[in-house]
């Protein structure tokens, strides 16, 4: 059994299936830089024929530009860029944040009712569509969230924002049917690629708890409410080690053909590495439509953004992330948070792709809450843009 404590070995990983990158769509232009484009991250990349790209700093940090002063280069076909290093991009991307669910589940000391509900009403107000806002779960085992019902009725619920809650089970006391009196309109239930880490994660077998969200995506469906599945360890598990990907796929399949409407896959302990993340969304792909699926990526080996990357190249347009890298999962020793969202924004920013998200008010909600836990943000482009700014 290979220890996680290393990185997975370069032997370990499956191999990248070429073929499916190889048949990506030609490259498109992308947008002429223009003075006013400045804070809107749209650039091109190239001038007299070459492909060069210098930073000036301006007041939203760092704006790539052309080499010539005056930046009137011409927008560029991506064929200046070798094929190798871009591919056709999704022009928008939804961001899932899970910060208040994800990012606090692990917090050792109490976080009170009020300031959760301040984020989430901070995380809405950046322009964040869907903020996870807790799990209607055994108060035993993740005591921080045991005021899963004080935060969802606290709420001041924005139309068109989504609020999914996860629920284990039918449960009145920690489960569906308290979400649903709750007011919950979207759950979320999580199974995962591991038999190891279901077990110590909901106390049973990956095939029981699929029996179990059967009965909650049909009392779902039966509410009219929309329903997420998570499949936790899609490349790695704290006790069994690396996990193939057929496995993830079944699991994936399973929760979709019951009802799930989107499948976040979670690489909870954050093995993954770009490679080992394309060989697991092809066999997800064969059962799943790409457009119903999600990467929630942890950021414990560093390797998040470039794993997003490698998934937006594969069609990927979902990505789940935690406000200022909060975060980790209880059962998932050493894992830390989930990628920072500050930190996808602005490379999706820098890629030219829209998330209707506001870099400088997601900031704020990240120095909120990490104002409160009494620690640096864990973004590293807020803490670069605190600097510049300051
Ligand atoms: C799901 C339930 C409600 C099932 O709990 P249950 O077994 O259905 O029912 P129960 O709560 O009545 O428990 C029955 C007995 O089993 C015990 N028990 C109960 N659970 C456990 C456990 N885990 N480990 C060991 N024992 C457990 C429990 O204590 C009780 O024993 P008794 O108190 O009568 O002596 C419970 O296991 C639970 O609440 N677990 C916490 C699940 C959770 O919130 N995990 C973190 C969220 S998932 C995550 O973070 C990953 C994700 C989604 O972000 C994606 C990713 O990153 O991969």
């Amino acid at each position: 059994m290979s220890s996680l404590e290393e990185p997975l070995g370069l032997g370990d990983l499956p191999k990248l299936s070429i073929n499916r990158l190889g048949s990506f769509s030609s490259p498109r232009a992308y947008h002429r830089a223009t003075a006013d484009d400045r804070n809107t991250h749209k650039y091109n990349n190239s001038c007299n024929g070459s492909t060069q790209i210098v930073f000036h700093g301006n007041s939203h940090g760092w704006h790539p530009q052309c080499r010539q002063a005056d930046s009137s280069c011409d927008a560029v076909e991506l064929r200046d860029l070798p094929r190798k290093v871009m591919w056709d991009l999704p022009s928008f991307v939804k961001i899932v944040e899970v910060g208040p669910r994800d990012g606090l589940q692990n917090e050792k000391g109490n976080v009170p009712t009020s300031v959760k509900i301040q984020l989430i009403h901070k995380l809405v107000a950046a322009g964040l569509s869907v903020v996870e806002a807790t799990s209607f779960v055994s108060p035993k085992w993740v005591p921080q969230l045991a005021d899963a019902k004080e935060v969802l009725k606290g709420i001041q619920q924005v139309p068109d924002v989504r609020y999914p809650v996860l629920t284990p089970n039918l449960r009145c006391v920690q489960g569906f049917e308290a979400a649903v009196a709750a007011g919950a309109k979207e759950i979320a239930v999580f199974a995962s690629a591991s038999e190891s880490f279901s077990k110590s994660n909901i106390n049973c077998t990956i095939d029981e708890s699929l029996v179990r969200y059967r009965d909650v995506t049909a009392a779902a469906k039966k509410h009219g409410l929309l329903i997420r599945g998570y499949v936790s360890c899609v490349i790695g598990c704290p006790v069994e080690g690396a996990i193939d990907p057929s496995k993830v796929a079944y699991v994936a399949k399973e929760l979709y053909n019951m009802g799930c409407s989107e499948i976040s896959l979670g690489d909870t302990i954050g093995v993954g590495t770009p490679g080992s993340v394309a060989a697991m969304l092809e066999a997800v792909m064969s059962f799943v439509p790409v457009d119903k699926i999600a990467v929630h990526f942890h950021d414990t080996y560093g390797q998040a953004l470039a794993n997003i990357l490698v998934s937006l190249q594969m069609g990927i347009s979902i990505v789940d992330s935690s406000v200022s890298g909060l975060g980790g999962c209880p059962y998932a020793k050493g894992a830390t948070g989930n990628v920072a969202t500050e930190d996808v924004v602005y490379m999706l920013h820098g890629l030219g792709i829209e998330t209707n998200v506001d870099l400088n008010k997601l900031m704020e909600a990240g120095d909120y809450i990490s104002k409160h836990l009494g620690r640096p943000v864990g973004s590293k482009t807020a803490a670069a843009l605190r600097k510049l700014t300051t």
